[in-house]
């Protein structure tokens, strides 16, 4: 897992929408997760059918949120969980040794230490500004990052980052930025995703 922008989906729920919505920001993507709570199973189940060959062609890992078995089902590099979705164990009994495993673990230090016993491939931490996308998500501050610094893992922060407020959190030592709306209700979302590829490149020669 390379640092980078870790491109989130929005809830969507016209399926070719989506795809069109998505397919240009793959080149800027170090990680695209399939992200959707208003949609129903079988509207889950379409709109990743739809998003993993995207993925595969573009060399991008596909993650699945809150679902090991969708994952497991369209052939995804991994899952996200958060404190509802089960356990790193229980996804990898379904997803095998190589999937890609992350945990939410909000503004909470312990749970990124089990997390990492746990054998998870990254933590996520957040959220770091207010989140439309997620108005009750507790918050979390770019100090935790460099305390979580030491568990060894990837980091990635989430909520309501954008292009003008992400610095601070590469500086605290993020690896990865999980954003949708920073990049999905930009006017320009192609030039958004692209200033945050310039970011990494610039914050870390
Ligand atoms: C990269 C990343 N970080 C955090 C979350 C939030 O997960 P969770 O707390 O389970 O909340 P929902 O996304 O399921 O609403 C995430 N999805 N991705
Ligand atoms: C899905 C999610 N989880 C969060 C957490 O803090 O765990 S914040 C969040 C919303 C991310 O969307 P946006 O980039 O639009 O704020
Ligand atoms: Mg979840």
């Amino acid at each position: 897992m390379q640092p980078g922008l870790y491109l989130i989906t929005p809830d969507e729920a016209d399926i070719e929408h989506l795809v069109s919505r998505v397919k240009p920001l793959l080149p800027f993507a170090e990680l695209l997760q399939y992200r959707n709570k208003q949609a129903d199973p079988a509207l889950r189940a379409a709109q990743a059918v739809a998003l993993a060959p995207l993925c595969r062609a573009a060399g991008v890992p596909f993650i699945v949120n809150d679902d090991p078995r969708l994952a497991f089902d369209v052939k995804a590099s991994g899952v996200h969980l958060g404190e509802h979705d089960g356990s790193v164990a229980a996804a990898r009994a379904i997803l095998g040794p190589d999937a890609i495993v992350g945990v939410s673990c909000y503004d909470d230090l312990e749970r990124a230490r089990k997390a990492a016993d746990e054998d998870a491939d990254y933590i996520a931490f957040g959220a770091f500004f207010p989140s439309a996308t997620k108005p009750n998500a507790r918050r979390a501050t770019p100090a935790l990052l460099g305390a979580a610094g030491a568990l060894g893992l990837p980091m990635v922060a989430i909520g309501g980052i954008t292009v003008d407020n992400a610095r601070p959190l590469l500086e605290a030592g993020a690896d990865l930025l999980a954003v949708v709306g920073g990049v999905f209700d930009a006017p320009d979302p192609v030039v958004a995703a692209r200033e945050f590829q310039a970011l990494f490149k610039s914050s870390r020669p």
